[in-house]
């Protein structure tokens, strides 16, 4: 992937919209612009070196044939979003003008941009830093108000610099380490041993609290994994679609109605929830429906959540108590569900041995939208523990990548209190604080190599 390239893609969404986005940036836009954009007059644009903004027409390139009408925004390096000389063909929505446009462009020598590779080129032209590059991405797939709180935060560049101040002490540190190293008589080494010990824990501290704030960012990111499970025909698929408030999953009273997985996104009070609806439980010669079963379990492996439905208009049976059995280990909350319907049994029929005491019950009916406010505040405090208000706050977007060199800054800096704290001898100090200051630098992506960033910006939307 060449970085003088000239790149060209779509940046908005494919179909039929009212306008349409085709943006190109890189060293040969003043000529992609010479040669098919042209003024209502028919002239070739006369570019000044600050942005504007003209009204125009795309033409074929070759030919010279007007091809769509269009808004063109040119945006001269520095001062684009790539940092380099940039343009926006604003024409108008649907597959056609947009194709178009592009196959003129490309007919003009520039090529298509791989995906992230507009960000990307912001990144290497030093206007942005990996995590605000991150952030970018996070921000177009955040799926919740705070989840789009914490990621343009990150865009904004607190996390940069959060991690530019740290730095910023453990250079410190590391001076003053490394003039008693060089000037032994300058003072008592003594002395120095105990500032290692006393900043060291103040940094510590201020990355243990950036790691929470991170932590926080990626529950917002990734979403809590909920998955509902139980035997055949509890109301599994009912309690999906009353979450998402339409009908997603088919429901019937036939046993055995779901047979695959269904995965949806939604958000309560502002915590995003992947919520798995997973086809009921039981032993089935089925073909199909043994798949769905096998594919329920390794959902509930997976899951951070379980809503262990249990229906109590029908007697338990032991596939019920099976499903305690598999669950056992996984946080969870039991949901006795259609209790519109004549009770048939109590839940001290459950025995001990397969309640625990950290579950969670709620007795509910979705056809008769009984405590479902119940169960959304259990799934909520559950998902964020005790401490739910203003959760968010001051929430960081981050992700695993940031998070591991966050941790190994940690580390790092941990042995680096730890040798002081031995009187292990200043040059060993010296070289662990060296690494965290590296390590620091991992997360805002310095010094990052080529493969890295191709993973990173490869998962990026096309166009971004
Ligand atoms: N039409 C359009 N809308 C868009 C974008 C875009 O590229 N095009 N963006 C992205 O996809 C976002 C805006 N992001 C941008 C970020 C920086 C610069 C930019 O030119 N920065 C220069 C100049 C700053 C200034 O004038 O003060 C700089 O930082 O030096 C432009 C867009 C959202 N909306
Ligand atoms: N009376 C009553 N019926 C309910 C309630 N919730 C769901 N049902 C009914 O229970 C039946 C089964 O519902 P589903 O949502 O398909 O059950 P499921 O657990 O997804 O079933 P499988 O996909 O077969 O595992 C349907 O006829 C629902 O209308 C409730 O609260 N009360
Ligand atoms: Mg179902």
């Amino acid at each position: 992937m060449n970085v003088n390239d000239t790149i060209a893609a779509v940046a908005t969404a494919p179909g039929e919209s009212s306008i349409a986005v085709v943006r190109s940036s890189g060293q040969g836009v003043k000529d992609l612009i010479r040669s098919v954009f042209r003024t209502p007059s028919g002239k070739k644009a006369v570019l000044p070196t600050k942005r504007v903004i003209r009204y125009g027409f795309v033409v074929d390139p070759v030919t010279e044939e007007k091809i769509d009408e269009c808004i063109l925004l040119w945006m001269p390096g520095t001062k684009s979003y790539t940092a380099e000389d940039s343009c926006e063909f604003q024409v108008h929505g649907g597959f056609q003008s947009v194709n178009l446009t592009l196959n003129a462009l490309m007919r003009s020598g520039v090529r298509i941009a791989e995906p992230g590779e507009f960000t990307k080129r912001a990144f290497l032209n030093g206007r942005i830093d990996l995590s605000q590059a991150e952030a970018v991405m996070d921000l177009i797939q955040s799926k919740t108000e705070a989840a789009n709180k914490a990621a343009f935060s990150s865009l904004q560049g607190k996390l940069h610099n959060e991690i530019i101040r740290l730095r910023k002490q453990v250079l410190r540190l590391q001076a003053h380490v490394e003039v008693h190293l060089d000037y032994p008589e300058h003072d008592d080494e003594e002395i120095a041993l105990v500032q290692v010990i006393q900043e060291g824990e103040q940094i510590h501290n201020r990355i243990h609290w950036l790691r929470e704030a991170a932590v926080k960012g990626r529950i917002l990111r990734e979403g809590i994994k909920v998955a509902i499970v139980g035997k055949p025909n509890v109301g599994k698929s009912s309690l999906m679609n009353l979450f998402l408030g339409r009908d997603r999953a088919i429901v019937t009273d036939i046993p055995g109605t779901t047979r695959d997985v269904i995965e949806e996104y939604i958000s309560l009070n502002g915590v995003p929830i992947k919520i798995v609806d997973t086809a009921g439980i039981r032993i089935t010669e089925d073909l199909v429906e043994r798949i769905g079963v096998e594919k329920s379990h390794q959902e509930m492996e997976s899951a951070d959540l379980i809503l262990l439905l249990l229906d109590v208009s029908r007697p338990l049976e032991e596939e019920d108590f099976q499903l305690f059995s598999y669950t056992q280990s996984k946080r969870r909350i039991i949901v006795i569900n259609k209790i519109d319907e004549i009770l048939q049994w109590d839940i001290d029929e459950i025995g001990s041995s397969f309640l625990k005491k950290e579950d969670r019950v709620v007795k509910i009916s979705i056809k008769a939208e009984k405590n479902l406010n119940d169960l959304n505040h259990e799934i909520v405090s559950s998902a964020l523990g005790s401490q739910q208000q203003d959760f968010w706050e001051g929430a960081l977007m981050a992700n695993a990548r940031q998070l591991a060199w966050l941790n190994k800054a940690d580390e790092s800096l941990q042995e680096a209190i730890e040798a002081a704290s031995f009187n292990v001898t200043l040059d060993v100090i010296a070289v662990s604080l060296q690494e965290c200051y590296k390590n620091l630098g991992w997360v805002i992506g310095e010094q990052v190599g080529e493969d890295l960033l191709d993973e990173i910006f490869s998962n990026f939307c096309l166009g971004k």
